[in-house]
């Protein structure tokens, strides 16, 4: 290692400019793998190596070391400090189980409410033998979340919030909220509006496809997360938004969403797939025809997809399959901002946002020639690339949860529940169809199992087929490389300025400077 100590040395023995430098100055270097931990820096020496899969990926300086970790754990006390105030302060019952639903947290209003004092009478204990009616040992088995669930404790009915806690795909204890303050009149509120209120007006009166927003959108992982971050900040604006990801993923959802979210959501929603409609009809359906224009043409004509989206939005659904003429004419529409109907001459001047689709790789459709690259760039200004269902298998619970009630209504079915097992092997299933297989799946299961709570062998055979869990490596893998492209895309899309791109992906500007060496990503 190159410390003062050997650079005197290399100066006593008089050591050539033209020496090689192992010989002159790294007599012995130290090197530590960048997976090691810190204890294996060697406590005599200053400074070490480290190495990254056989090359040398920097130089770790033992001051800096000490330094970096003082403040990390000045940093870790704050947070540490303000979580007990807020936890401690806070109006509500709070209590944390770990994932054998033993109490690990109970805060002070909680235990006054139920009358213990210290909190070490309650650490360690069952949830079940401490809170009358719990249920936070089921929100740990199944991970579903469950809000504005009521409870009766201690003879008093509350209103509770029950959510589990995720770390990657695994439940490792959950957290329960409890209301005290106004909970009767609200519950009376409740009672009044649910009156009379069978289940199944309960599920029609819920958000239908028509009124999707990033509110009631399921998913709650971090990659939903970000996209929807991504996506609300893409409504606010005009910009020409392609959301990509694989089939089933919600890509109609988001687009559905950015719409209702934008200044346009009181403006015409027009959707067309772009695959569905046969060739020499496309032309005639997007951009609308005069009579008599072809044989068969409407009288009086027809407005298209284009006009009909006027001062609205305009859904091009799998553009992928959209077929190189139709590319040609779309680019100039949009350059152009007007349509002329197909056998007709006059411009018909347009004020339409456009979201496309796809579950194609339209870069390589670049490449190949199949698809205009102009076309490509005019509308990829926003990019959302949607995880897949695997990705986000923590999201699974919930998605069961909220498409229960909805399909039980729909085939007039009683509700059912998932065993255990049966929900570890949805979480464990690859789903490549990704929500939409799910819905199926559930439909299915719904309809076909006998008794309330759904058992393994009623599961299709390739959901109960599945293995046990995804090694932990490759999830990590498939994450880190995601999280690679998009903050690829967001600094392309930044043109490089670092600061707007951390902005945009809602990091700050050091950690994205990080994850920028880490992936050596050219900027
Ligand atoms: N976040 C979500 N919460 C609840 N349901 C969802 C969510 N995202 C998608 N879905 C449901 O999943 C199904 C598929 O969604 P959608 O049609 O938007 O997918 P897609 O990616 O457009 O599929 P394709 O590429 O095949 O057209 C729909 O039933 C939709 O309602």
């Amino acid at each position: 290692m190159l410390t003062p100590e050997r650079l005197r040395k290399a100066e006593r023995d008089r050591v050539e400019p033209d020496n090689p430098i192992p010989d002159a100055y790294v007599k012995e270097p130290v090197f530590i793998e960048d997976h090691d931990p810190l204890s294996t820096f060697p406590p005599e020496e200053t400074a070490a190596l480290v190495r990254r899969n056989g090359q040398i990926a920097g130089l770790l300086k033992r001051d800096t070391v000490l330094r970096d970790l003082q403040r990390l754990r000045a940093e870790s006390r704050l947070n540490e400090e303000i979580l007990q105030v807020v936890f401690e302060t806070a109006y509500e019952g709070i209590a944390v189980v770990d994932q054998h639903a033993n109490i690990v947290h109970m805060n002070d209003a909680y235990r006054s409410f139920l009358g213990i004092t210290p909190e070490a009478e309650v650490i360690g204990r069952a949830v079940t033998d401490v809170i009358d009616n719990t249920q936070l040992h089921r929100v740990v088995e199944t991970g579903i979340p469950e809000r504005a669930q009521t409870q009766v404790i201690q003879g008093q009915k509350m209103i509770v919030h029950r959510i589990p806690i995720w770390r990657g795909d695994e439940i490792t204890g959950a957290i329960g909220m409890l209301i005290f303050e106004g909970v009767s009149e609200l519950y009376h509120i409740l009672e009044q509006e649910a009156e009379g209120k069978t289940l199944a007006e309960t599920a029609k009166a819920a958000p239908e496809y028509e009124d999707v927003t990033f509110e009631n959108m399921v998913g709650e992982s971090h990659a939903i997360q970000m996209m929807k971050s991504r996506a609300r900040k893409a409504s606010r604006t005009k910009a020409t938004v392609m959301i990509t990801g694989e089939s089933g993923t919600g890509k109609e959802v988001f687009a559905k969403a950015i719409r209702n979210m934008s200044p346009r959501a009181k403006g015409p929603y027009v959707s067309i797939n772009c695959a569905a409609i046969p060739d020499q009809l496309l032309e005639a359906e997007l951009f609308g025809f005069e009579e008599g224009s072809f044989t068969g043409a409407k009288k009086g004509g027809q407005s298209g997809k284009f006009e009909q989206a006027h001062k609205g939005t305009l859904f091009l659904d799998e553009i992928g399959d959209m077929p190189l003429h139709m590319q040609t004419k779309i680019l100039r529409v949009l350059e152009e901002e007007a349509v002329v109907r197909v056998g007709g001459s006059q411009m018909i001047q347009l004020d339409v946002r456009i979201i496309t689709a796809t579950n194609q790789n339209l870069l390589k459709k670049v490449e190949e020639g199949t698809f205009r690259k102009d076309l490509y760039y005019r509308l990829n200004v926003i990019q959302l690339e949607l995880p897949t269902l695997r990705e986000r298998k923590e999201d699974i619970p919930a998605l069961v949860q909220h498409y229960i009630p909805k399909l039980a209504y729909k085939h007039s079915l009683e509700q059912k529940t998932f065993t255990k097992e049966a929900m570890q092997k949805l979480r464990s299933y690859e789903w490549p169809g990704n929500i939409r297989e799910l819905v199926n799946v559930l439909e299915q299961v719904l309809t076909l199992a006998d008794g309330t709570a759904v058992e393994v062998h009623d599961l299709p055979h390739a959901v109960q087929a599945a293995a046990e869990q995804e090694p932990k490596a490759m999830l990590h893998e498939r994450k880190e490389s995601r999280e690679k492209s998009m903050i690829e895309t967001v600094l392309e899309e930044a043109g490089g300025n670092k600061t707007k791109a951390a902005e945009q992906l809602g990091i700050h500007r050091t950690t994205l400077h990080k994850k920028i060496k880490r992936y050596s990503i050219e900027v």
